[in-house]
């Protein structure tokens, strides 16, 4: 690899080379053990992960699932949000492909690159070379809401029905962005908890390739926050985002696994 690489690139080659060593670890490891096997994953990735961004860019600061929270990131122009394993309950159950490497930087109060690997997929999105999104779906076409498979919204089954779409079940924020970016799905819908490492790298490349993201009402993502917790999430093609808007305002709840409400 050469040593001069832009943001972008490096965000996609180290999400690249965590989802290769993380792809190694499962396969010596194999699934006996999934415990060990997640603590394994997420350590190994999160080390690879901060030291070769400590090495490429030094006077950066980073956020990750798994290190120590540095409040210096507060006072700090750029800061790079990574999870090392998104879908970590995945990773360690035989045979399932959806659990991402998640790479982003933020700068100045915006995301400006990021890279989801999704390795059990052979796959890597990224801000180099955002995806083209596909055709627009025929609007008698079914639409398909991906959504937790462990712990998704309580009002998702009440928005299929609303309209008259159909729920596919997956693990890991970046896998299902990811299934939006690639046609799989049309939307994905998050609330009840979460947090800036989920969602911040296939943010970045969503947005990148003219996909909404908001907050299940509307308002914006915000990253490198004091609290990291960013609870609820919509990506959707753009063309559906006031459908969804107002449907979820329809079906949710507003109690605290509902929206949260601006202000
Ligand atoms: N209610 C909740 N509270 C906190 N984190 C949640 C959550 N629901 C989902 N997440 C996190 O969001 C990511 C995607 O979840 P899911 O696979 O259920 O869609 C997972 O990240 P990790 O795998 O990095 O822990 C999961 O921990
Ligand atoms: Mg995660």
């Amino acid at each position: 690899m050469s040593s001069i690489r832009n943001d972008h690139e490096v965000a996609r080659d180290l999400a690249t080379e965590a989802g290769q060593q993380l792809l190694r670890l499962r396969a010596r490891h194999g699934f006996e053990e999934p415990e060990v096997l997640r603590t394994l994953g997420d350590r190994t990735s999160h080390e690879l992960l901060f030291s070769a961004l400590g090495r490429l860019r030094p006077s950066d600061a980073v956020l990750s699932e798994e290190g120590a929270d540095d409040r210096a990131r507060l006072d700090t122009e750029r800061v790079w949000i990574i999870d090392p394993l998104d879908g970590t309950r995945e990773y360690s159950e035989s045979g399932r492909t959806d659990w991402a490497v998640h790479v982003a930087l933020w700068e100045r109060g915006e995301l400006t690159a990021g890279a989801v690997a999704l390795p059990a997929q052979g796959s890597v999105l990224s801000t180099v070379d955002p995806p083209w999104l596909p055709e627009e779906r025929p609007a008698e076409q079914r639409l398909r809401i991906t959504s937790s498979r462990t712990r998704p919204p309580e009002f998702v089954q009440r928005m299929a029905t609303q309209l008259g779409a159909e729920v596919v079940p997956m693990g890991s924020a970046g896998a299902k962005i990811c299934a939006v970016l690639l046609g799989i799905a049309d939307l994905y819908v998050h609330a009840g908890g979460q947090y800036e490492w989920d969602s911040a790298a296939p943010v970045a490349v969503a947005r990148a390739a003219g996909l909404h993201a908001s907050r299940t009402d509307g308002s914006e993502l915000t990253y490198n926050r004091e609290d990291p917790s960013l609870p609820d999430i919509l990506v959707c093609r753009p063309e559906l985002s006031s459908t969804l808007l107002a449907s979820i305002r329809d079906v949710a709840d507003r109690d605290s696994t509902g929206p949260h409400t601006a202000g």
